[in-house]
């Protein structure tokens, strides 16, 4: 693989590619299964986005395309089982097993809801099984709707802390004006930033046949992916072997780099985007622990302030209330009070279960 290695990879695939006039297109997706089996041996771990629902449902249900919300929502909830079953077939022949989530805007951008699917995505992904993602088109209302599934492939970047996000379309990247309009079209390999000036090469919103977004909402994808600390490599699914090509830089592409690393851009979102909704008081053992990179137990807490929720932002101050970190709780206020001193054994004791050893985890908690 042309780079470093890719630790945790998103990979969007695009109706036209997954789906035909006919059903789900098995060759393409068993081509992708066998590129994931490999990339999974290779230790990358391997979230994939997949569109299609809307183009299978129509198809099952008899309706046509059109802009009718109702009409997308009901040919999602027909055609979803239908991708899922396409996909598990693929992935069978190499004993992998899928997992299906369907996630709305709210999911991506509600911190508790967002650390919840970082969690389920985590263990997924720890157990062996390939997470396969899909917006929840049948319920969501105008309000909670990403709307394309190139921005929420992004969001599932940021929110796996993803280091690459792989856009696989039926084009093979971002050119100069729309390729199938303009024969003069040139191709662009690589983007330092997502500026204005290049969201503009993209034009409206026009993409190809069941598509939604077309190359504007990829490279609002790639902004999102950069800010995130995730690369953005866009690519054409149509030959087999695609994924692979694109992976070791043999395939044309467009590149958009990274802003930073995911951590760094996650760590930089707990420490100067969330105001803190309650506080821990520690003891000077547990701070020195932190300054030493550990995460916080309970055994170290002394005080829980506060009402603050599983997932919510907490200043972690010393016995003489000086601020001495920020992070991301992985209790409630009422559970946190009851575990203060609590050693990792007697977690499950005083609560009847648990949520990990740690109050805040070291991955989610930045030091001032
Ligand atoms: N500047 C551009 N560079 C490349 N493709 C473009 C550009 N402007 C518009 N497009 C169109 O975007 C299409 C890809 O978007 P879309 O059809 O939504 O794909 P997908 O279903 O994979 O999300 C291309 O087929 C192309 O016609
Ligand atoms: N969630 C929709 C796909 C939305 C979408 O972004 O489609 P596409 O532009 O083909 O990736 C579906 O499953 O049909």
């Amino acid at each position: 693989m042309a780079g470093p290695p890719v630790r945790r990879l998103v990979i969007k695939l695009g109706s036209a590619l997954v789906t035909s006039g006919e059903g789900p297109r098995t060759a393409f997706l068993s081509d992708i299964a066998a590129d994931v089996a490999a990339l999974r041996r290779d230790g990358t771990e391997v979230i994939l986005v997949s569109s299609g629902a809307v183009a299978l449902g129509l198809g099952r249900l008899g309706l046509s395309r059109s802009p009718r919300l109702d009409h997308k929502q009901a040919a999602a909830a027909a055609g979803q089982p239908f991708l899922m079953q396409a996909w598990e077939t693929a992935f069978a022949s190499h004993d992998l097993c899928t997992a299906q989530l369907l996630l709305t805007a709210h999911d991506t951008e509600d911190r508790r809801a967002f650390l919840n699917a970082r969690s389920t995505i985590a263990a997924l992904l720890k157990a062996g099984a390939v997470p396969i993602i899909n917006e929840n088109d049948s319920t969501a209302t105008a309000e909670l709707r990403v709307g394309d599934n190139d921005r929420l492939s992004a969001r599932v970047a940021q929110l796996a802390g993803a280091d690459l996000l792989v856009l696989l379309s039926d084009v093979d990247g971002l050119y100069t004006a729309d390729p199938r309009r303009d024969p003069d079209a040139a191709h662009v390999p690589d983007v330092a930033a997502v500026t204005p000036a290049i969201i503009a090469l993209a034009g409206g919103a026009s993409g190809s046949g069941p598509g939604t977004g077309g190359m504007r909402t990829k490279l609002e994808a790639a902004r999102i992916a950069a800010a995130a600390g995730c690369a953005t490599l866009i690519g054409s699914g149509t030959e087999p072997g695609a994924l692979r090509r694109l992976l070791s830089g043999e395939a044309r592409r467009t590149r958009i780099a990274a802003d930073g690393s995911p951590a760094r851009a996650y760590k930089a979102w707990i420490a100067g985007t969330l105001a803190p909704i309650g506080s821990l008081v520690i003891d000077a053992g547990a701070a020195a622990a932190l300054r030493r990179g550990s995460s916080l137990l309970p055994s170290g807490v002394t005080a829980a302030e506060g009402a603050f929720a599983r997932g919510d932002c907490l200043s972690v101050r010393d016995p003489d209330g000086e601020e001495i970190a920020r992070g991301l709780s992985r209790y409630d206020a009422d559970e946190a009070r009851r575990l203060l001193g609590a050693r990792g054994d007697e977690i499950t004791a005083r609560l009847g279960y648990s949520r990990g050893d740690a109050l805040i985890h070291r991955d989610d908690m930045v030091l001032r």
